[in-house]
């Protein structure tokens, strides 16, 4: 299969010395829902800013659909959609016409920008409202509209800077629906969240980046399976969290135990929890820990991001800036 993106050893060293991203390397190929996750500051947006030719690599090389970002950035930028964290719509205008305008500059011959324009807004389920002004238009329908526009040169590439940050769960639920339609009419996408579940609902492969490197890569189920047997949730006093995790790091009944405290408790994931659960339970009655709840669970990507990358997804974003060079 050929890939859609391939980044090999790419490095971007800042003006200012940051080196954002270390070495990277990629490969999505053609048709994959890939996800790219990793914590605040990690090297996300200076990665995906590379791939669709807003920064130069400061090292490295990287082909997207076949064409070199370094020689033909050109191409490049003709065959990928890009939808970044902020929004490019222009509110003053209609949905259809918003379309119809990027349609334009792309240019799409007139008379077959109406026909675009439909075929992508009935996709996005906005052809209803396709001749109300985008100002009228709720925070999940702007974002529609702004995928839409990403789209309408029907690239077979495309970028999804966190595209669903900032919205509620229904509006979530229908960029999904739109984003797997685009996936299984063949559109290789590219995406990056803070939201696991929504990687983990949506993406074939996902890798997760840490301090500008990639420290894993794997289909969600081969990422859970990284962190290896159960999650128990435990719910106790705050002044037991200690004991209780005295003990579960002992060695004693599990040798591989990482604990987590939680806001009723403490998380302890370890390969033997079902098998040596009931041995913990009665050292903790011993210990005089009073347990209140319990409950045992399988991995979930945000165990494999705590287990990576040592801290939780943050949801304070900031908007990304606009175009820069690296040094
Ligand atoms: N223009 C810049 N000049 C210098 N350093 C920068 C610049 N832009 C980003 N950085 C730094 O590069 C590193 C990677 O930032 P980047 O924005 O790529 O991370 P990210 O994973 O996208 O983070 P976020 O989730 O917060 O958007 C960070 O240390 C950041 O502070």
């Amino acid at each position: 299969m050929t890939d859609a993106i391939r980044a090999d050893d790419v490095r971007v060293v800042y003006p200012d010395g940051t080196r954002a991203v270390n070495g990277v390397d990629l490969r999505v190929p053609e048709g994959e829902f890939f996800g790219f996750l990793g914590p605040n500051g990690a090297g996300k947006t200076t990665t995906i800013r590379t791939l669709v030719t807003l920064l130069r690599p400061t090292d490295g090389s990287v082909t997207v659909n076949g064409y070199d970002v370094g020689d033909d950035p050109e191409s490049v930028r003709r065959s990928v959609g890009y939808m970044a964290q902020e929004t490019s719509i222009d509110e003053e205008l209609t949905a259809r016409e918003n379309v119809e305008y990027m349609a334009a500059a792309y240019g799409i011959p007139k008379s077959e920008r109406a026909e675009r324009a439909d075929e992508l807004l009935n996709l996005a389920d906005l052809l209803d409202v396709a001749d109300k002004s985008a100002k009228t238009f709720s925070g999940g329908m702007k974002k529609r509209l702004d995928a839409v526009t990403a789209l309408v040169h029907h690239p077979p590439v495309v970028f999804l800077d966190e595209p669903t940050t900032g919205l509620d769960p229904k509006a979530r639920n229908r960029l999904w629906d739109y984003f797997r339609e685009i996936n299984r009419e063949g559109t290789t996408v590219f995406l990056t969240t803070q939201y696991l579940e929504e990687a983990d609902q949506l993406c074939d492969r996902i890798s997760l980046i840490k301090d500008g490197e990639i420290a894993l890569t794997g289909s969600p189920d081969e990422l859970k399976n990284e962190v290896g047997g159960d999650i128990l949730e435990l719910e106790i006093a705050p002044s037991d969290v200690d004991v209780a995790t005295r003990l579960a790091e002992s060695g004693d009944v599990f040798h591989d135990a990482v604990v987590t405290e939680t806001d009723t408790g403490i998380s302890v994931g370890a390969t033997t929890i079902r098998t040596h659960g009931a041995d913990y339970f009665a050292e903790l009655r011993d210990a005089g820990v009073a347990v209140d709840g319990f409950d045992v669970r399988s991995p979930t990507l945000d165990d494999v991001f705590l287990a990576v990358t040592g801290e939780g997804v943050e949801d304070d974003k900031e908007a990304a800036s606009d175009t820069e060079v690296a040094a």
